[in-house]
């Protein structure tokens, strides 16, 4: 069965001549363990797809179904409970409480998600020294790179245990090198058999997944199971020099 799946999922803006089809009919399977990257160019839907996926945002037309549970028409409460406790978001603006430190924002989430206190920040302990973040756990946000904060929202993200993460262009912030190690924490958790949803316009990103969906015009245009998983093969698929 798949973690989730869409089904004629639709989301438009506007009325009339201004209407726009953000997303515009799209079905798709997400299974457990998988990670698929999502590319296309600017305003295909790829982010307005992913909200929708997570339950940020209600679709016009379709459904979505979490672990096999319709999501799209979830009263707002349901709604609420289930991005607190069964799906992680990471964002390319980190979105991290700046007046907390890295640890507190991690543990807010795993309080939000039902924990006690003190299991909460053990919690949030673990997971910045998964994310190799144990020595900067009481710095604010703003004594942090770019790359350590989004380690910090990666971390945050992973804190209720979702079934799926959703990540929207999880490295547009970040300079290369910082790029790299997010790359790599992503590939350390499609390893533990985290389920992940990446949208990217980074070729090496996307080479981390199991399939590539490619938008165009709020609709999935095609579909490429990345066998080996290097970012050569991605590169030669997309017409990228090395
Ligand atoms: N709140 C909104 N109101 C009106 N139109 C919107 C809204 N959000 C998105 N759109 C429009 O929907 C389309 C898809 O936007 P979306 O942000 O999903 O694209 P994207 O593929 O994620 O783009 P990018 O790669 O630039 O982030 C665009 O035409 C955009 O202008």
């Amino acid at each position: 069965m798949s973690v989730l799946s869409a089904r004629g999922l639709q989301k438009a803006y506007g009325d009339g001549e201004g209407r726009v089809r953000a997303v515009d009919g799209v079905d798709l399977d997400v299974f457990a363990g998988e990670t698929v990257a999502i590319m296309g160019p600017s305003g295909c839907g790829k982010s307005t797809l992913l909200h929708l996926l997570g339950g940020l945002d209600r679709p016009s037309g379709g459904e979505v179904s979490l672990n096999g549970r319709r999501i799209d028409n979830a009263s707002e409460n349901v709604l609420a409970k289930i991005r607190r406790t069964d799906v992680g978001f990471v964002f390319q603006a980190f979105h991290l409480l700046e007046e907390l430190t890295a640890v507190e924002n991690v543990e807010l989430s795993a309080l939000m998600a039902g924990r006690s206190p003190r299991a909460a920040r053990r919690r949030a302990l673990e997971l910045l020294d998964q994310v190799g973040l144990a020595e900067r756990a009481q710095f604010l946000p703003s004594a942090l790179s770019g790359g350590q904060r989004q380690r910090v929202a990666v971390a945050r993200a992973l804190s209720n245990e979702p079934l799926v993460v959703l990540a929207d262009e999880p490295t547009g912030n970040l300079d290369s090198a910082a790029t790299m190690d997010v790359l790599q924490l992503f590939e350390q958790l499609h390893e533990q058999g985290q389920t992940l949803v990446i949208v990217t316009h980074d070729a090496r990103i996307a080479a981390t997944a199991d399939r590539l969906l490619t938008m165009r015009d709020g609709a999935v245009v095609d579909e490429t199971r990345l066998t080996g998983g290097t970012t050569g093969q991605l590169g030669a698929l997309l017409g990228l020099e090395d």
